[in-house]
């Protein structure tokens, strides 16, 4: 036990800055940031995406210069979503499976000019789908959890074999982690890492990134009957539960500030790396408070991503990523 007031005094430790630094229980440094891109078809190409200020798709060339950009500020990876042309869409969404796709070429320009960024990739079906949804869909619109693995399947081999280095699920199909992982070491991708969307809510948060990949004006209905139900949480540990069963490396939980109890659940009861996706619609909050001018964007970045280490994290997806790794280098 601590001896009472006036021995103790928690604000003894608060009171320089250099103590404040040396009692800090929790650090953020870039390594532990993904940085999430979009990439558009072209050359030269950036376009804006409105409801993102800040944020564009790239070309395949503009994205080697960010991956560039990224590695020498310390981001220790980035996640690819490929925004594809509507012509190239399906309702099978087959172009996921095509070695010459946009998320291939990226994912081969990429690993060719900076070799030492890791290359993560979504695994799902929305970005190719002509109806949005991240799997194949019946005639009464309802998601079809095994044949839509049989196609992720293919996708993960698709990627694995560009040179991804970790595959990311993000559909909410069950038992799609083991089919991937056998068949990623059926395909010799031994080292290839799976870092499952294990928990992943039916989320309002996701609109602005369904306007970078094209799919928002498409989508019929909601992911509801794949996507958990906010209300849950048990549900997100029997999730993880499965996934690391299933043989995923790392686990997410996604959006990230409103599931920080979910992320911090995880972590104490699993003790596997966690990792938390900071969502479009969370980037767009921060975004419009400092354009309303009732936010400091500096501090509202950092703030927000040590909470997600404090809450668990071994990292976070950013949209922030690359301002937040300049905050750090100064
Ligand atoms: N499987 C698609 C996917 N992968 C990542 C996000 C959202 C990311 C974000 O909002 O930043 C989504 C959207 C969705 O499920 O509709
Ligand atoms: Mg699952």
């Amino acid at each position: 036990m601590h001896a009472p007031y006036p021995a103790l005094r928690l604000r003894r430790t608060r009171a320089t800055a250099w103590s404040r630094r040396l009692h800090a229980e929790n650090v953020l440094t870039p390594a532990d940031l993904i940085w999430p891109l979009f990439v558009t078809e072209g050359e030269g190409v950036e376009e804006p995406i409105v409801t993102l200020p800040g944020v564009s798709r790239w070309s395949v060339d503009r994205i080697v210069a960010s991956a560039r950009e990224a590695r020498d500020l310390g981001i220790t990876c980035l996640a690819l979503f490929p925004n594809t042309q509507k012509e190239r869409r399906s309702d099978d969404g087959a172009e996921a499976l095509n070695p010459d796709n946009l998320m291939c070429r990226a994912i081969r320009a990429i690993k060719q000019a900076v070799p030492d960024i890791g290359v993560l990739t979504d695994v799902a079906l929305d970005p190719y789908t002509a109806h949005g949804h991240d799997g194949i869909v019946d005639d009464a619109g309802y998601v079809l959890n095994d044949r839509t693995i049989e196609l992720l399947i293919g996708q993960s081999l698709n990627q694995a074999e560009a040179g991804a280095d970790i595959i990311a699920p993000s559909d909410m199909m069950d038992g799609r982690v083991g089919l991937i992982r056998e068949a990623l070491e059926g395909g010799g991708h031994v080292n290839v890492q799976i870092m499952a969307y294990a928990a992943k809510y039916a989320s309002a948060f996701y609109g602005p990134f369904r306007d970078a990949v094209g799919s928002r004006g498409l989508l019929k209905g909601d992911k509801t009957t794949y996507q958990m139900n906010p209300a849950n949480r048990e549900e997100a540990l029997r999730e993880v539960a499965l996934d690391l069963a299933e043989g995923a490396d790392s686990v997410m939980v996604k959006p990230g500030l409103p599931y920080l109890d979910i992320v911090r659940e995880v972590k104490d009861a699993f003790a596997v790396p966690v990792f938390a996706y900071q969502v479009s619609g969370e980037y767009a909050m921060i975004e419009a408070a400092v354009a309303a001018g009732a936010a400091d964007r500096d501090a509202m970045v950092l703030e927000t991503l040590l909470a997600f280490k404090r809450a668990g994290c071994s990292g976070v997806l950013t949209y922030h990523a690359l301002h937040a790794a300049r905050l750090l280098a100064r």
